[in-house]
């Protein structure tokens, strides 16, 4: 039996929405997830008119479908931003060369502008190279921190005021178990931010907090979107592999375990904790002690909070990163 769109009653069914169940056509399809979107950017206030906006693109399937449907978004509602594209190298061959060539041309079929920073050029190193010196123990946690401040600093350079990354419902959900996993509670209370460092010069923004990646995917995919879709090199070794399993195991279930998981990280928020805040705090009785920011002794950048000391990345260079972080 022919299933018709429950939204428009006229179409076809091509797809069962993984969100809601809802059978549905195409157009209707891609109605609910941009509508969804744009509730998600008006009700947290995202963004204000006029604002320069970094969309974080790597290529991937996330940033892709973020950087269409801001671009389709900021022309539908008037959002009035001036929207481009900035991309980080880590210098990992056979991954973010590739993936670096999609978003060139994103950069044409979206018209919007690309700027490209690379770890090479910004701290004089590549991944490939730190990768070769201490292997792969922990390497997603330090690609992550430089990756970070690269978007940062290059953002900075070319006059940002904000940035979106295509971080997902799955992306956060996951972060909420990996930070109840470490009994990280000062995390926890504030990885479901959808706006972090708001007191900062430079916001970071996640439109896509709700939207799940099975979503954004068919997304993708029925819009034909030029995306990259080949893992890191070195992701195999990343502890956020089992927790993304075991989401997607919980999705199976029951789809809502996903919002589920973040409203209740949500509902966990420690008082007096917020994303740029550093002090401790009082959570049921017990203080916890939240995490200093502290600024680089060498270059003044504030450094990372993930025990790379009072040095930050732009100063570590390879050999320095042994001595300085015995994980290594
Ligand atoms: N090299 C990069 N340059 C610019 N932005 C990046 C880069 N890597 C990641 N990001 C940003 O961080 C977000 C989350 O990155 P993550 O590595 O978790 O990839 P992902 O969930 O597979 O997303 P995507 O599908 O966009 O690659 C991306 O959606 C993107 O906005």
């Amino acid at each position: 039996m022919v299933r018709q769109c429950v939204h428009c009653a006229s179409q076809r069914a091509v797809l069962r929405r993984p969100k809601t169940a809802e059978p549905l056509c195409r157009e209707c399809f891609y109605a609910a997830l941009e509508q969804e979107v744009h509730e998600t950017i008006t009700a947290a206030r995202l963004f204000k008119p006029g604002e320069r906006v970094a969309v974080a693109a790597s290529g991937g399937k996330d940033s892709t479908v973020l950087a269409h449907m801001l671009t389709t978004l900021n022309a539908r509602h008037g959002y009035g931003l001036d929207l481009f594209l900035l991309s980080i190298d880590e210098g990992i061959s056979g991954y973010r060369d590739d993936s670096l060539e999609t978003v060139k041309r994103n950069e044409a079929q979206y018209q919007i502008p690309l700027h490209v920073f690379s770890y090479k050029d910004l701290y004089g190193w590549t991944m490939d190279e730190i990768v070769a010196a201490v292997g792969t123990k922990s390497n997603c946690t330090f690609c992550g921190v430089f990756r970070r401040q690269a978007l940062d600093r290059g953002a900075a350079l070319v006059g940002a005021d904000k940035i979106a990354t295509g971080h997902n419902a799955d992306d956060v959900a996951e972060t909420v178990l990996l930070n109840i996993l470490r009994g990280d509670v000062p995390r926890l209370g504030r990885c479901a931010n959808i706006i972090t460092g708001e007191d900062s010069p430079l916001p970071r923004v996640k439109p896509f907090k709700y939207t799940y990646e099975k979503e954004i995917v068919m997304y993708a995919y029925f819009k034909k979107l030029d995306y990259f879709s080949t893992e890191c090199i070195y992701s195999p070794f990343a502890a956020r592999g089992f927790a993304r399993e075991f989401v997607k195991d919980l999705e199976a279930a029951r789809p809502r375990a996903i919002v589920d998981l973040i409203r209740s990280a949500e509902q966990f928020r420690v008082p007096g904790c917020s994303s740029s805040s550093s002090s401790s705090s009082s959570t049921g009785g017990k203080v916890v002690a939240l995490p200093q920011p502290g600024n680089c002794e060498r270059c003044g950048y504030i450094s990372s909070q993930v025990g790379l000391g009072t040095v930050c990345e732009h100063s570590v260079p390879v050999i320095e990163l042994r001595c300085l972080h015995p994980q290594l």
